[in-house]
Protein backbone atom coordinates (compact mmCIF):
# COMPACT_ATOMS: atom_id res chain seq x y z
CA UNK A 1 0.00 0.00 0.00
CA UNK A 2 1.25 3.52 -0.68
CA UNK A 3 0.68 6.22 1.88
CA UNK A 4 0.08 9.95 1.40
CA UNK A 5 3.33 11.85 1.89
CA UNK A 6 2.64 15.02 -0.11
CA UNK A 7 0.37 16.52 2.49
CA UNK A 8 -1.84 19.59 2.15
CA UNK A 9 -4.09 19.13 5.20
CA UNK A 10 -3.11 17.99 8.69
CA UNK A 11 -5.64 16.89 11.31
CA UNK A 12 -4.73 17.54 14.95
CA UNK A 13 -6.66 15.74 17.71
CA UNK A 14 -6.02 17.13 21.18
CA UNK A 15 -4.90 20.75 21.21
CA UNK A 16 -3.11 21.16 24.54
CA UNK A 17 0.60 21.93 24.90
CA UNK A 18 1.73 19.41 22.28
CA UNK A 19 -1.27 19.48 19.94
CA UNK A 20 -1.06 23.27 19.65
CA UNK A 21 2.67 22.92 18.93
CA UNK A 22 1.91 20.61 16.00
CA UNK A 23 -0.80 22.99 14.75
CA UNK A 24 1.64 25.93 14.88
CA UNK A 25 4.37 24.00 13.06
CA UNK A 26 1.99 22.78 10.34
CA UNK A 27 0.47 26.25 9.78
CA UNK A 28 3.95 27.79 9.58
CA UNK A 29 4.80 25.26 6.88
CA UNK A 30 1.87 26.48 4.80
CA UNK A 31 -0.59 23.65 5.49
CA UNK A 32 -4.32 23.73 6.14
CA UNK A 33 -5.00 22.44 9.65
CA UNK A 34 -8.21 20.97 11.06
CA UNK A 35 -8.31 20.57 14.84
CA UNK A 36 -10.55 18.88 17.38
CA UNK A 37 -10.44 18.83 21.18
CA UNK A 38 -13.39 17.97 23.48
CA UNK A 39 -12.57 20.48 26.25
CA UNK A 40 -14.83 23.51 26.68
CA UNK A 41 -13.03 26.64 25.41
CA UNK A 42 -10.45 24.54 23.54
CA UNK A 43 -10.68 26.53 20.29
CA UNK A 44 -9.93 29.88 21.96
CA UNK A 45 -7.08 28.35 23.97
CA UNK A 46 -5.60 26.80 20.81
CA UNK A 47 -5.78 30.04 18.81
CA UNK A 48 -4.13 31.87 21.71
CA UNK A 49 -1.27 29.34 21.86
CA UNK A 50 -0.73 29.51 18.09
CA UNK A 51 -0.67 33.34 18.21
CA UNK A 52 1.88 33.13 21.02
CA UNK A 53 4.16 30.89 18.96
CA UNK A 54 3.77 32.88 15.73
CA UNK A 55 6.40 35.53 16.51
CA UNK A 56 9.11 32.89 16.87
CA UNK A 57 7.91 31.14 13.73
CA UNK A 58 8.02 34.41 11.75
CA UNK A 59 11.61 34.95 12.91
CA UNK A 60 12.46 31.43 11.77
CA UNK A 61 10.76 32.04 8.41
CA UNK A 62 7.25 31.13 7.27
CA UNK A 63 6.45 29.05 4.17
CA UNK A 64 4.68 30.88 1.32
CA UNK A 65 0.97 31.21 2.10
CA UNK A 66 1.42 30.29 5.76
CA UNK A 67 -1.32 31.81 7.89
CA UNK A 68 -3.02 31.36 11.24
CA UNK A 69 -6.29 31.79 9.32
CA UNK A 70 -5.81 28.38 7.74
CA UNK A 71 -6.74 26.72 11.06
CA UNK A 72 -10.29 25.33 11.23
CA UNK A 73 -11.65 24.01 14.54
CA UNK A 74 -14.40 21.38 14.20
CA UNK A 75 -16.92 19.69 16.49
CA UNK A 76 -16.35 15.99 15.78
CA UNK A 77 -13.54 13.49 15.32
CA UNK A 78 -15.00 12.40 11.97
CA UNK A 79 -15.08 15.94 10.59
CA UNK A 80 -11.53 16.46 11.78
CA UNK A 81 -9.96 13.46 10.05
CA UNK A 82 -12.27 12.78 7.05
CA UNK A 83 -10.34 14.79 4.43
CA UNK A 84 -6.95 14.92 6.17
CA UNK A 85 -3.76 13.76 4.41
CA UNK A 86 -1.97 13.22 7.73
CA UNK A 87 -3.32 12.84 11.26
CA UNK A 88 -1.51 13.64 14.51
CA UNK A 89 -3.08 12.66 17.84
CA UNK A 90 -1.96 14.51 20.99
CA UNK A 91 -4.56 13.38 23.54
CA UNK A 92 -3.87 12.67 27.24
CA UNK A 93 -1.37 9.91 28.03
CA UNK A 94 -3.87 7.19 28.96
CA UNK A 95 -3.86 3.82 27.24
CA UNK A 96 -7.62 3.23 27.34
CA UNK A 97 -8.37 6.73 26.04
CA UNK A 98 -5.91 6.41 23.13
CA UNK A 99 -7.17 2.91 22.28
CA UNK A 100 -10.75 4.11 21.96
CA UNK A 101 -9.82 7.37 20.22
CA UNK A 102 -7.71 5.61 17.56
CA UNK A 103 -10.49 3.15 16.80
CA UNK A 104 -12.68 6.17 15.96
CA UNK A 105 -9.99 8.17 14.13
CA UNK A 106 -8.86 5.29 11.92
CA UNK A 107 -12.40 4.24 11.02
CA UNK A 108 -13.18 7.75 9.72
CA UNK A 109 -9.84 8.55 8.02
CA UNK A 110 -8.83 7.94 4.40
CA UNK A 111 -7.28 4.43 4.36
CA UNK A 112 -3.94 5.68 3.00
CA UNK A 113 -3.64 8.67 5.38
CA UNK A 114 -0.86 8.08 7.91
CA UNK A 115 -1.74 8.38 11.61
CA UNK A 116 0.85 9.54 14.16
CA UNK A 117 0.54 9.62 17.94
CA UNK A 118 2.52 12.06 20.11
CA UNK A 119 2.67 9.59 23.02
CA UNK A 120 5.78 9.95 25.19
CA UNK A 121 6.18 6.25 25.79
CA UNK A 122 3.05 4.10 25.40
CA UNK A 123 3.42 1.18 23.00
CA UNK A 124 1.83 1.54 19.55
CA UNK A 125 1.13 -2.23 19.39
CA UNK A 126 -1.16 -1.73 22.37
CA UNK A 127 -3.05 1.49 21.65
CA UNK A 128 -3.50 0.84 17.90
CA UNK A 129 -4.93 -2.62 18.68
CA UNK A 130 -8.48 -1.66 17.66
CA UNK A 131 -7.52 0.50 14.66
CA UNK A 132 -8.68 0.14 11.07
CA UNK A 133 -5.69 -0.28 8.70
CA UNK A 134 -3.16 -0.40 11.57
CA UNK A 135 -0.38 -0.75 8.97
CA UNK A 136 -0.41 3.07 8.55
CA UNK A 137 -0.24 3.84 12.29
CA UNK A 138 2.98 5.08 13.96
CA UNK A 139 4.23 7.00 16.97
CA UNK A 140 5.63 10.45 16.15
CA UNK A 141 6.98 11.55 19.54
CA UNK A 142 7.91 15.26 19.47
CA UNK A 143 9.65 17.57 21.95
CA UNK A 144 8.34 20.68 23.55
CA UNK A 145 8.09 23.28 21.97
CA UNK A 146 7.05 21.19 18.98
CA UNK A 147 7.08 24.21 16.64
CA UNK A 148 10.82 24.81 17.20
CA UNK A 149 12.52 21.58 18.32
CA UNK A 150 13.32 19.39 15.34
CA UNK A 151 13.46 15.90 16.92
CA UNK A 152 10.59 13.47 16.39
CA UNK A 153 10.97 9.80 17.36
CA UNK A 154 9.16 7.53 14.91
CA UNK A 155 8.12 4.11 16.22
CA UNK A 156 6.14 1.34 14.54
CA UNK A 157 4.01 -1.30 16.28
CA UNK A 158 3.60 -4.98 15.48
CA UNK A 159 1.11 -4.20 12.69
CA UNK A 160 2.85 -1.13 11.23
CA UNK A 161 4.18 -1.52 7.68
CA UNK A 162 7.90 -0.64 7.39
CA UNK A 163 6.95 1.60 4.44
CA UNK A 164 4.60 3.53 6.73
CA UNK A 165 7.49 4.34 9.06
CA UNK A 166 9.53 5.57 6.10
CA UNK A 167 6.58 7.55 4.74
CA UNK A 168 5.90 9.16 8.14
CA UNK A 169 9.56 10.15 8.41
CA UNK A 170 9.25 11.81 5.01
CA UNK A 171 6.19 13.75 6.14
CA UNK A 172 7.87 14.90 9.38
CA UNK A 173 10.90 15.97 7.34
CA UNK A 174 8.63 18.03 5.12
CA UNK A 175 7.57 19.82 8.32
CA UNK A 176 11.20 20.77 9.00
CA UNK A 177 11.81 18.04 11.59
CA UNK A 178 14.63 15.60 12.27
CA UNK A 179 13.00 12.16 12.51
CA UNK A 180 14.76 9.41 14.43
CA UNK A 181 13.55 5.88 13.73
CA UNK A 182 13.30 3.93 17.00
CA UNK A 183 13.81 0.44 15.62
CA UNK A 184 12.69 -1.52 18.71
CA UNK A 185 9.32 -0.85 20.28
CA UNK A 186 10.23 -0.18 23.93
CA UNK A 187 8.43 1.92 26.58
CA UNK A 188 9.84 5.46 26.69
CA UNK A 189 11.57 5.01 23.30
CA UNK A 190 15.10 6.50 23.26
CA UNK A 191 14.95 10.13 24.37
CA UNK A 192 12.57 9.71 27.30
CA UNK A 193 14.58 6.76 28.61
CA UNK A 194 17.48 9.21 28.90
CA UNK A 195 15.42 12.13 30.17
CA UNK A 196 13.63 10.00 32.74
CA UNK A 197 16.96 8.65 34.09
CA UNK A 198 18.21 12.21 34.59
CA UNK A 199 14.90 13.23 36.09
CA UNK A 200 14.88 10.26 38.51
CA UNK A 201 18.38 11.14 39.74
CA UNK A 202 17.41 14.82 40.06
CA UNK A 203 14.44 13.88 42.25
CA UNK A 204 16.67 11.65 44.42
CA UNK A 205 19.07 14.61 44.88
CA UNK A 206 16.21 16.87 45.96
CA UNK A 207 14.70 14.18 48.18
CA UNK A 208 18.05 13.54 49.89
CA UNK A 209 18.56 17.25 50.54
CA UNK A 210 21.71 17.31 48.41
CA UNK A 211 20.70 20.17 46.15
CA UNK A 212 17.81 22.46 45.38
CA UNK A 213 15.98 22.24 42.08
CA UNK A 214 17.68 25.51 41.05
CA UNK A 215 21.14 24.11 41.84
CA UNK A 216 20.40 20.97 39.87
CA UNK A 217 19.19 23.04 36.91
CA UNK A 218 22.38 25.14 37.16
CA UNK A 219 24.43 21.95 37.12
CA UNK A 220 22.77 21.11 33.80
CA UNK A 221 22.53 24.45 32.05
CA UNK A 222 26.08 25.69 32.73
CA UNK A 223 27.73 22.38 31.90
CA UNK A 224 26.58 19.40 29.92
CA UNK A 225 23.42 21.18 28.74
CA UNK A 226 25.46 23.60 26.67
CA UNK A 227 27.39 20.76 25.07
CA UNK A 228 24.29 18.68 24.38
CA UNK A 229 22.93 21.25 21.92
CA UNK A 230 25.50 20.16 19.38
CA UNK A 231 27.27 16.98 20.60
CA UNK A 232 25.81 13.90 22.28
CA UNK A 233 27.16 12.01 25.27
CA UNK A 234 29.04 9.30 23.38
CA UNK A 235 31.04 11.63 21.16
CA UNK A 236 31.64 14.05 24.05
CA UNK A 237 33.11 11.23 26.13
CA UNK A 238 35.20 10.04 23.19
CA UNK A 239 36.85 13.47 23.18
CA UNK A 240 37.18 13.28 26.99
CA UNK A 241 39.40 10.24 26.48
CA UNK A 242 41.98 12.47 24.77
CA UNK A 243 43.89 11.14 21.80
CA UNK A 244 43.30 7.57 22.97
CA UNK A 245 39.56 8.20 22.62
CA UNK A 246 36.75 6.01 23.92
CA UNK A 247 38.80 2.91 24.83
CA UNK A 248 40.89 4.95 27.28
CA UNK A 249 37.77 6.71 28.57
CA UNK A 250 36.05 3.36 29.20
CA UNK A 251 39.13 2.01 31.02
CA UNK A 252 39.36 5.11 33.24
CA UNK A 253 35.73 5.84 34.02
CA UNK A 254 33.91 2.60 33.18
CA UNK A 255 34.68 0.89 36.52
CA UNK A 256 33.27 3.91 38.40
CA UNK A 257 29.87 3.05 36.94
CA UNK A 258 29.79 0.15 39.37
CA UNK A 259 30.14 2.54 42.36
CA UNK A 260 26.97 3.75 44.00
CA UNK A 261 27.16 7.21 42.40
CA UNK A 262 23.72 6.73 41.08
CA UNK A 263 20.51 5.04 42.13
CA UNK A 264 20.20 3.47 38.70
CA UNK A 265 21.66 -0.03 38.49
CA UNK A 266 24.50 0.03 35.97
CA UNK A 267 24.86 -2.56 33.26
CA UNK A 268 27.63 -5.09 33.65
CA UNK A 269 30.70 -3.76 31.87
CA UNK A 270 31.30 -6.72 29.61
CA UNK A 271 33.93 -6.83 26.86
CA UNK A 272 31.09 -6.84 24.36
CA UNK A 273 29.57 -3.67 25.80
CA UNK A 274 32.96 -1.92 25.73
CA UNK A 275 33.54 -3.07 22.14
CA UNK A 276 30.05 -1.95 21.07
CA UNK A 277 30.58 1.49 22.58
CA UNK A 278 34.05 1.84 21.08
CA UNK A 279 32.85 0.71 17.67
CA UNK A 280 29.80 2.97 17.77
CA UNK A 281 31.81 6.02 18.67
CA UNK A 282 34.51 5.19 16.09
CA UNK A 283 31.77 5.24 13.49
CA UNK A 284 30.53 8.57 14.82
CA UNK A 285 34.08 9.96 14.62
CA UNK A 286 34.26 9.00 10.96
CA UNK A 287 37.31 10.58 9.33
CA UNK A 288 37.52 13.43 11.88
CA UNK A 289 40.52 13.54 14.21
CA UNK A 290 40.01 14.15 17.94
CA UNK A 291 41.75 17.53 17.71
CA UNK A 292 39.60 18.62 14.74
CA UNK A 293 36.49 17.66 16.71
CA UNK A 294 37.82 19.51 19.75
CA UNK A 295 38.09 22.67 17.64
CA UNK A 296 34.60 22.05 16.27
CA UNK A 297 33.26 21.51 19.83
CA UNK A 298 34.91 24.68 21.10
CA UNK A 299 33.63 26.77 18.18
CA UNK A 300 30.12 25.42 18.77
CA UNK A 301 30.36 26.16 22.49
CA UNK A 302 31.45 29.73 21.83
CA UNK A 303 28.64 30.23 19.34
CA UNK A 304 26.04 28.79 21.73
CA UNK A 305 27.36 30.84 24.65
CA UNK A 306 27.28 34.02 22.58
CA UNK A 307 23.77 33.29 21.34
CA UNK A 308 22.48 32.58 24.86
CA UNK A 309 24.17 35.73 26.20
CA UNK A 310 22.75 38.01 23.48
CA UNK A 311 19.28 36.54 23.75
CA UNK A 312 19.25 36.81 27.55
CA UNK A 313 20.36 40.47 27.34
CA UNK A 314 17.50 41.10 24.90
CA UNK A 315 15.13 39.77 27.57
CA UNK A 316 16.69 41.93 30.32
CA UNK A 317 18.56 39.01 31.92
CA UNK A 318 22.23 38.70 32.79
CA UNK A 319 24.17 35.72 31.47
CA UNK A 320 24.49 34.08 34.89
CA UNK A 321 20.79 34.26 35.73
N1 LIG B 1 3.93 17.86 27.53
C1 LIG B 1 5.04 17.32 27.06
O1 LIG B 1 6.18 17.72 27.42
C2 LIG B 1 4.96 16.25 26.03
C3 LIG B 1 3.83 15.46 25.84
N2 LIG B 1 3.80 14.50 24.85
C4 LIG B 1 2.60 13.69 24.63
O2 LIG B 1 1.61 14.46 23.97
C5 LIG B 1 0.31 14.02 24.34
C6 LIG B 1 -0.49 15.21 24.85
O3 LIG B 1 0.17 15.76 25.96
P1 LIG B 1 0.04 17.31 26.36
O4 LIG B 1 -0.22 18.13 25.15
O5 LIG B 1 1.20 17.60 27.22
O6 LIG B 1 -1.26 17.26 27.26
P2 LIG B 1 -2.28 18.46 27.57
O7 LIG B 1 -2.95 18.09 28.82
O8 LIG B 1 -1.61 19.77 27.47
O9 LIG B 1 -3.30 18.35 26.35
C7 LIG B 1 -4.13 17.25 26.14
C8 LIG B 1 -5.35 17.73 25.38
O10 LIG B 1 -6.14 16.62 25.03
C9 LIG B 1 -7.49 16.98 25.20
N3 LIG B 1 -8.31 15.78 25.34
C10 LIG B 1 -8.91 15.28 26.45
N4 LIG B 1 -9.58 14.13 26.14
C11 LIG B 1 -9.38 13.94 24.82
C12 LIG B 1 -9.80 12.95 23.91
N5 LIG B 1 -10.58 11.92 24.29
N6 LIG B 1 -9.42 13.06 22.62
C13 LIG B 1 -8.63 14.08 22.20
N7 LIG B 1 -8.20 15.04 23.01
C14 LIG B 1 -8.56 14.96 24.30
C15 LIG B 1 -7.52 17.89 26.39
O11 LIG B 1 -8.69 18.71 26.39
C16 LIG B 1 -6.23 18.70 26.18
O12 LIG B 1 -6.46 19.89 25.45
C17 LIG B 1 0.51 12.92 25.37
O13 LIG B 1 0.43 11.67 24.71
C18 LIG B 1 1.93 13.17 25.88
O14 LIG B 1 2.56 12.02 26.35
C19 LIG B 1 4.85 14.33 23.98
C20 LIG B 1 5.97 15.10 24.12
C21 LIG B 1 6.16 16.06 25.18
C1 LIG C 1 7.83 14.72 30.27
N1 LIG C 1 7.72 14.06 28.96
C2 LIG C 1 8.02 12.66 29.15
C3 LIG C 1 6.34 14.21 28.52
C4 LIG C 1 8.68 14.76 28.10
C5 LIG C 1 8.73 14.34 26.66
O1 LIG C 1 8.11 13.39 26.22
C6 LIG C 1 9.63 15.06 25.73
C7 LIG C 1 10.05 16.47 26.09
O2 LIG C 1 9.58 17.40 25.45
O3 LIG C 1 10.88 16.59 26.98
Amino acid sequence: MSFITDIKTLAALGSGVIGSGWVSRALAHGLDVVAWDPAPGAEAALRKRVANAWGALEKQGLAPGASQDRLRFVATIEECVRDADFIQESAPERLELKLELHAQISAAAKPNALIGSSTSGLLPSEFYEGSTHPERCVVGHPFNPVYLLPLVEVVGGKNTAPEAVQAAMKVYESLGMRPLHVRKEVPGFIADRLLEALWREALHLVNDGVATTGEIDDAIRFGAGLRWSFMGTFLTYTLAGGDAGMRHFMAQFGPALQLPWTYLPAPELTEKLIDDVVEGTSEQLGSHSISALERYRDDCLLAVLEAVKTTKAKHGMSFTE
